[in-house]
């Protein structure tokens, strides 16, 4: 049985659910749950602290877990990322009240709020600054106002609280994060699970696929056709079936769904018709 970890709270723990949901995994009914099986696809889902996940799984004592890239780096742990998810993406940077400070540079000799002590002290090393870090569990930006700090380090989605609070962000991104699948360095702990971490790695890929691309049909004069595939490549290469008029085509191409608009009226110019896009609920490439 597989043994997978999935924050439990925060904002990786419901689009995770949803993600695996859609992958064909069972997910727990209630938040109180802190275990579940699923037999059907031979997976047990651990619900943890997202902070702790890639502790866990470095311990071997769970296969694979769900968190995101900055708490993987943040902990410290022997444990590496093997599939970006594309959510809960932040950023996290720097920020502090206008006129304290310039750039990185500045912050020699300064106290630095953080609930991210890990990334911030690795940081300060890797740029020779020689700064003073205060742990605290959230709501950093309030801690300058109150004196704990002169500078936070933060994760920023929006930057609305960075706003609210009064401050700006210092120099370049710290580093940029999304949810991430993450096993122990250098492989599973278990060798045997290993295929049934392929499938689960393969599952959320067609999930990932699924909400990127569309699946597009439309009919073509065939001496349109070189154009209109240039413009519907697909992953491979585009289906072209005859139809019953002499003349035309039928072709069928996966398109990425961004594009979709642009790409029909591009079609439409040069003269296809029946234009049809259709969404690809799950795939495997
Ligand atoms: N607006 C956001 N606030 C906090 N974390 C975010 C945000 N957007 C994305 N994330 C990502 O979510 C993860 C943090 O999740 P975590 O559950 O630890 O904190 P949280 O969502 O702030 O929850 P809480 O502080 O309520 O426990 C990080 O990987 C972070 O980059
Ligand atoms: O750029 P924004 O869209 O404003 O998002 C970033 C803010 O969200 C998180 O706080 P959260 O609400 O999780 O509270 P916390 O600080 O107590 O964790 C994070 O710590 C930032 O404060
Ligand atoms: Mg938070």
């Amino acid at each position: 049985m597989l043994r997978i970890a999935v924050p439990n709270k925060g904002s990786l723990s419901g689009p995770a659910a949803e993600m695996l949901h859609e992958a064909g995994y069972q997910q727990r009914r209630e938040s109180k749950e802190l275990r579940i099986v699923d037999p059907t696809n031979e997976v047990e889902f651990f619900y943890l602290r997202p902070r702790d996940i890639a502790i866990y799984v470095s311990s071997g004592r769970l296969d694979i877990g769900i968190t995101g890239r900055d708490l993987l780096v943040d902990s410290g742990a022997r444990a590496e990322e093997i599939l970006p998810l594309g959510f809960a993406r932040s950023t996290f940077h720097y920020a502090t009240k206008p006129g304290t400070a310039n750039g990185i540079e500045d912050l020699a000799g300064m106290t630095v709020a953080t609930s991210y002590e890990g990334i911030v002290a690795k940081h300060f090393a890797d740029h020779g600054i020689d700064a003073s870090v205060v742990h605290l569990d959230g709501a950093v930006e309030t801690a300058i106002e109150l004196g704990v700090a002169e500078v936070i380090a933060d994760v920023v989605e929006t930057g609305t609280s960075l706003r609210n609070a009064g401050l700006e962000i210092i120099g370049e991104p710290i580093m940029t994060s999304e949810a991430v699948v993450v096993r122990r360095t250098g492989g599973t702990a278990d060798e045997d699970a290993e295929p049934k971490v392929q499938q689960f790695l393969r599952r959320l890929q067609g999930v990932l696929v699924a909400r990127t691309y569309v699946m597009m049909d439309y009919d073509c004069r065939v001496e349109q056709l070189e154009k209109a595939v240039a413009l519907t490549p697909g992953l491979e290469s585009p289906t072209v079936s005859p139809l019953h008029n002499e003349g035309w085509v039928a072709v069928r191409a996966m398109v990425p769904s961004k594009n979709a608009q642009r790409i029909m009226d591009d079609l439409y110019a040069i003269g296809a018709r029946a234009i049809l896009t259709t969404a690809i609920h799950a795939c495997r490439l």
